[in-house]
């Protein structure tokens, strides 16, 4: 792995309508994100958080907040292209999952073939018209593969950031029918909490990294905690029942550090405000010990 790390901080909530998702930066950054992974001497910078515009706005459409959110994914997309391109590797902190516009229009410009694993209850994949919501965070990667507002898909001046056949969505339990026709017409590799369930998650970690050894030439995790089980992680603002568990995702973290596959890495969704005590960061930053190598013996 990349031993030199950038954090790139981004308060981002207007993704979705469950306010203080915002504050999950700093709540992962007081969890000693920095410290952990300094531990495992790795050369770590925190780049700040990037500055969200917070105007009141009219709907697009059925999009909420899309001048903010693509505001924002703009600027992310700038910091994060300029640190890939100085060689370094870009943790995101979330800020709802809308971020993942800018981070991969910002990492995919330095790929031909970028994989993605996208770790979540959900698909994010809601074309604008299917959207239950309006909520972009449920749109991230949809528009990255290049299907969406054009204002979304258009981040960093050129689409699509990637193709269906380099992602792997894993944890799945809550895919809308929009999605689930997205998922199907364009073949892309899901692992729902059934396949967790009959194959175990060595198994779909296994088969995930096999898969994309092959065909892709840098691989970003885009990590939601939800994907996690409540209990587990309880400060997300929408949870699903029957989740992975803290060990598999914790071995989920452990294989991909042995693999050696990860490029650049986002965690997010962590909501202080439905947090217990800051669990979900510290779940947070534990998952992100894992995946640089962190080990017992
Ligand atoms: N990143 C997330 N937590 N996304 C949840 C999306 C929920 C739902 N599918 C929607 O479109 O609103
Ligand atoms: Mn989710
Ligand atoms: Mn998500």
């Amino acid at each position: 792995m990349n031993q030199n790390i950038s954090i790139i901080g981004v308060p981002m909530d207007l993704g979705q309508t469950r306010r203080g998702v915002d504050m999950g930066p700093s709540a992962i950054r007081y969890a000693d994100v920095i410290e952990r992974l300094e531990r495992l001497h790795i050369h770590v910078e925190d780049l700040g958080d990037i500055q969200i515009e917070r105007v009141v706005e009219e709907p697009t459409g059925k999009l909420r907040n899309l001048r903010a959110v693509t505001f924002a994914a703009t600027r992310l997309f700038q910091v994060v292209d300029s640190v890939v391109g100085h060689g370094r590797f870009p943790l995101v902190l979330g800020g709802d999952h809308s971020i993942a516009i800018g981070t991969l229009a910002g990492v995919s410009k330095h790929y031909e073939n970028l994989g993605v694993i996208w770790f979540d209850a959900h698909g994010d994949l809601n074309p604008v018209e299917q959207s239950p919501t309006g909520n972009i965070h449920g749109m991230p990667l949809a528009a990255s593969l290049g299907i969406g507002h054009e204002n979304l898909t258009n981040v960093g001046n050129y689409s699509p950031k990637i193709k269906p056949q380099n992602v792997v969505i894993i944890g799945a339990r809550d895919l809308d029918p929009g999605e689930r026709e997205l998922i199907k017409e364009h073949s892309i590799k899901v692992y729902t909490m059934h396949e967790i369930d009959r194959l175990g998650m060595a198994r779909v970690m296994e088969e995930t990294i096999h898969y994309l050894k092959g065909r892709t030439d840098g691989v970003h995790l885009s990590l939601d905690l939800d994907a996690l089980d409540p209990h587990d992680a309880p400060g997300v603002g929408t949870p699903v029942l029957g989740g992975v568990t803290y060990r598999e995702s914790h071995l989920a973290m452990e294989m991909l550090a042995e693999a050696n596959i990860i490029t650049s890495a986002e965690f997010v969704e962590v909501n202080p405000i439905l947090d217990e005590k800051n669990k979900t960061a510290k779940v947070a930053v534990a998952l992100i010990g894992s995946l640089f190598g962190e080990k017992l013996l």
